[in-house]
């Protein structure tokens, strides 16, 4: 990481930290005062849409529904498929607070990323101890791309939407398999609110 200035934040993002055993104790290593955001939405949303982006690469792995169990007929889901196991956020979570207090870490909800692009950015802003510089108006709804785009990108005049790896067609999944993967979740789930004082509101 280079060195960070008076009146600099230097941030870097990679999707897998959360999940990533080592990373917490080598960020604390590095600065115990790293402020930690994580993304996070339904789980079994996260699942498909992983799927979904593995699909688009390798049209030729088996279905979501056989990926998700060791035993079809007992139910019984595969943890060590990373799809699922990724989802499991309280576990990871731990992990994370071995080295972190919590309220150093702001978790921001994929869901209203998408329903209010800029109130959830007023939370990163107001964590970032930043003005809220990033408002409203900013933010127009594409209804081509289905998600909120920027209305102006940065150093351009023009809107600027995410690209087309961001915001795929998910497959259709089997009702019931998505009703077991809700029922494994929910005590996760759960947990994960209690942990971060956040309902999510996946379940139900
Ligand atoms: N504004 C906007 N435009 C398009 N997409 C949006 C937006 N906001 C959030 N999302 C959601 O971001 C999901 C992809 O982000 P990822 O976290 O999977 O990206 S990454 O590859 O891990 O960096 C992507 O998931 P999928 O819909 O499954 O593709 C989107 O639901």
């Amino acid at each position: 990481m280079p060195r960070t200035l008076d009146g600099q934040i230097t941030m870097e993002k990679t999707p897998s930290y959360f999940v990533t055993r080592e990373a917490p104790a080598r960020i604390s290593a590095m600065s115990k005062d790293t402020k930690l955001i994580v993304v996070v939405r339904d789980p079994v949303t996260r699942a498909i849409s992983d799927y979904t982006q593995t699909l688009s690469k390798r049209p030729d792995i088996p279905t979501f529904e056989s990926l998700t169990f060791k035993n079809r007929t007992t139910g019984l889901i595969d943890t060590s498929w990373s799809a699922i196991q990724i989802g499991i956020y309280a576990k990871h979570l731990e992990h994370w607070l071995r080295h972190f207090p919590i309220g150093q870490m702001l978790f921001v909800s994929g869901e209203r990323l998408i329903s209010d692009p800029a109130g959830e950015l007023g939370r990163v802003q107001d964590f970032l101890g930043l003005k809220r510089i990033i408002t409203d108006k900013h933010f127009y709804f594409n209804k081509t791309k289905g998600f909120p785009c920027l209305k102006k990108a940065e150093g351009s005049s023009k809107p600027h939407c995410l690209g087309k790896t961001k915001g795929r067609t998910h497959p259709e999944i089997d009702r019931e398999v998505v009703r077991l993967l809700r029922e494994f979740y929910r005590p996760f789930n759960l947990k994960f609110y209690q942990m971060t004082g956040q309902d999510f509101g996946w379940d139900g």
